[in-house]
């Protein structure tokens, strides 16, 4: 009979961030660590931040520090330590040494979570992938780290897992994986395509993690995709036709959550589900209003989508969860164009949204008032499939139509 279940073990945590120079976002950092220590189901037993001109390239922290943690894992019986910042494999090392316990970064923390959450075959391979590069330099150190408790943060994985696997399998698998994503991602390219065949519109549900994506998602459609207090509840994005009014749909697609700091190599594997929001019409941008980190957060948000190149699309910005605000935090300025309050939770202002979705549909579509003679009523059909017919009426002449079509099937008809 086994006495207690690997995945189980208590881990017990001290957190440690570096504050560079005059940086200023350090202390919130480092309360999102805790919040994603928790996430991977730590407990966080500590926190040290240190002040430095730069972070040291050894051993992360200085010498002083140094000691100051040796004396804390003691003193508060700590299993291990999460640095704010990804190690080199230099500093897992050096760090594992001095400190003699179990040594993690935020990166190794979101990869963990990314793999505890993955779901679909393809979340699975991305992280495997993320996690095999990630892995693939610091074979020593982690062998070192992730040994000591025998499991916990670091060994979950749709992957191998022992470490005991050498550089040339790592190489061999990271092949292989590549492989299949390709075939993933070109089965996503023809869904995309697909959608764009049916002229209608997509827009790409995205935002900090625990903004509330999914959430919005449910209200909407139904969805049924699973909302959580958790970070990283979403990996693989989920689509959805939403009806407007008679006749206009939209689809909108649930994407995977940014943080700061979103580790490189989550984002070079994670591409084609992050692209999404590269192939959509419009951006729901999602806000939590109610998080004291709001603008930073948005600011993250803005910086993720340039990086993965995501420009010149209409932008619908959403405070979210508007119910959770007292009348005085709630802004009262927001004059804009697309910019919205709303509660995904309660459904408050989403009628709002509903309207100025259909406008940016609509936008994009010209009104058309025509007698159309019975020998061409097949436009009838490629209008009712590509645009929105209001009104037909038959007489004399032919079918009298009032309609929107989208600009460019104009031409054909
Ligand atoms: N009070 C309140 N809570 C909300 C609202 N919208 C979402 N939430 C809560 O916020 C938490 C996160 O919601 P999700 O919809 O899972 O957020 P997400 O953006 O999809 O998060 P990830 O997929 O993890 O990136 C859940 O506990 C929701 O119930 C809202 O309008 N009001
Ligand atoms: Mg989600």
């Amino acid at each position: 009979m086994e006495l207690y279940d690997l995945n189980e073990i208590e881990e017990r945590v001290i957190l440690v961030g570096v504050q560079e120079g005059d940086g200023d976002d350090t202390v919130e950092s480092v309360e999102e660590l805790a919040e994603l220590a928790k996430t991977a189901g730590a407990l966080v037993v500590g926190t040290v931040i240190q002040k430095r001109e730069r972070i040291h390239p050894g051993t992360y922290v200085g010498k002083g520090k140094m000691e100051e943690l040796k004396m804390l894992l003691t003193a508060l019986d700590a299993t291990g330590i999460i640095c704010d910042d990804e190690l080199s494999p230099v500093q897992m090392n050096n760090l594992q040494q001095e400190l003699d316990c179990k040594v993690m970064d935020r990166t190794l923390l979101i990869l963990d979570i990314f793999a505890d959450h993955a779901s679909t075959s393809e979340g699975k391979i991305q992280v495997e992938l993320a996690q095999l590069r990630y892995r693939a330099v610091r074979l020593v150190g982690l062998r070192n780290s992730l040994s000591r408790l025998g499991g916990g943060i670091g060994t979950r994985g749709p992957g191998e897992k022992k470490l005991e696997m050498d550089r040339r399998l790592i190489k061999e698998r990271i092949s292989q994986l590549k492989r299949e994503l390709e075939q993933v991602k070109r089965h996503r390219e023809l869904l995309r395509e697909g959608r764009k065949r049916d002229r209608v519109m997509t827009a790409a549900i995205v935002g900090y993690t625990n903004a509330g994506k999914s959430t919005l998602l449910n209200t909407l459609t139904d969805a049924g995709v699973l909302s959580e207090d958790k970070l990283f509840a979403t990996l693989d994005p989920t689509t959805r036709m939403l009806e407007l009014s008679k006749g206009t749909k939209i689809y909108l697609t649930d994407t995977v959550g940014f943080i700061r700091k979103l580790p490189h190599h989550l984002i070079e594997a994670f591409k084609s589900t992050l692209e999404e929001a590269k192939y959509a019409d419009i951006i729901l941008h999602v806000v939590d209003a109610s998080n004291p980190q709001m603008e930073d957060q948005m600011r993250v948000v803005y910086d993720t989508l340039q990086e993965l190149e995501v420009t010149n699309k209409k932008i619908v910005t959403l405070f979210n969860k508007q119910d959770k605000l007292a009348e005085e935090q709630i802004l009262h300025d927001l004059n804009a164009n697309h910019v919205l309050r709303i509660s995904a939770k309660t459904g408050d202002g989403l009628d709002r949204l509903r309207e100025v979705l259909e406008k940016i549909v609509t936008e994009d579509q010209i009104y058309l008032e025509r007698v159309i003679p019975y020998k061409d009523a097949g436009i009838l059909q490629q209008i009712r499939k590509y645009g929105h017919l209001m009104e037909e009426e038959y007489t004399e002449g032919g079918i009298a139509v009032k309609a929107r079509v989208p600009k460019d099937i104009l031409g054909r008809l």
